[in-house]
């Protein structure tokens, strides 16, 4: 996979260069590359923002910088990304779909945002998505581009060194994930659940199964809502 990120704060990705990430462009599984959006610039100052047509708070960034950019890192096959407030919530199963991609774009936005027209001309050559990573506001895309990038990395084949691990995490089959637990059996009083180290894997898997069907049904009732109610046969708690 190819990814581009362009950005004003190119510093702000040392983080990819650490851990699984890293390894994967080491190897060749990520082609990454991050720009300065100031390359672009022909100014002295080399501006990228200006006043916001309509009055406001704030400045917005200006389209032909970043234009040059998205002319310079396009290529047939790429989709832009364009992290935003106002962006679709981004799920897992938008990671999964970046992640049969051949080639990413990523714009960080600040201060108000893009000129509107850099998206609208852009998705006139490639599939444009703005995505929001949740209902808050971030000073700019970079962190949403990190989060991201760390989303679709990991679904990447050979990235991880156990695909299993993708199959039961939180999200993966539309449930939170049930508790893990580790050495020691008892700790301050606090014994691990008999079932998980009962050897009984068919009953680890219903207990495993039940405990995620509850923590859903707890902490989120919108993903519940959303659960086959023809898979809900298997609520066994007595595992
Ligand atoms: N994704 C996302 C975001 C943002 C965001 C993204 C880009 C810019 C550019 C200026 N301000 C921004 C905020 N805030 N909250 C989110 N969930």
């Amino acid at each position: 996979m190819r990814v581009d990120i362009v950005s004003i704060f190119p510093d702000y990705f040392a983080p990819l260069d650490l851990s699984l990430i890293g390894k994967a462009r080491g190897t060749g599984l990520l082609d990454l590359s991050v720009h300065d959006l100031r390359t672009w610039t022909s100014d002295v100052h080399r501006t990228v923002d200006d006043t916001p047509y309509g009055g406001g708070p704030g400045m917005v960034m200006r389209p032909e910088p970043w234009a040059a950019a998205l002319d310079a890192v396009a290529s047939p096959a790429a989709q832009l990304i364009v992290p935003s407030p106002a962006g679709r919530p981004f799920t897992q199963a938008d990671a999964h779909e970046l992640a049969e991609l051949p080639h990413l774009i990523f714009a960080c936005g600040r201060y108000e945002g893009i000129d509107q027209r850099v998206l609208d001309e852009a998705a006139a050559r490639m599939p444009v998505r703005e995505v929001s990573l949740g209902d808050y506001v971030l000073f700019g895309g970079e962190v949403a581009v990190i989060v991201i990038m760390e989303a679709v990395t990991r679904l990447l084949p050979g990235v991880l060194g156990n695909a299993d691990s993708l199959t039961e995490e939180s999200h993966a089959a539309g449930l939170l994930e049930a508790p893990v637990y580790t050495k020691p059996a008892s700790w301050r009083d606090r014994a691990v659940p008999e079932v998980l180290r009962s050897g009984d894997h068919g009953r680890i898997a219903r207990w495993r199964r039940t405990e995620s069907l509850l923590r859903t049904a707890a902490r989120r009732p919108d993903m519940f809502a959303a659960y086959p109610p023809e898979s809900l046969d298997k609520f066994d708690r007595a595992a």
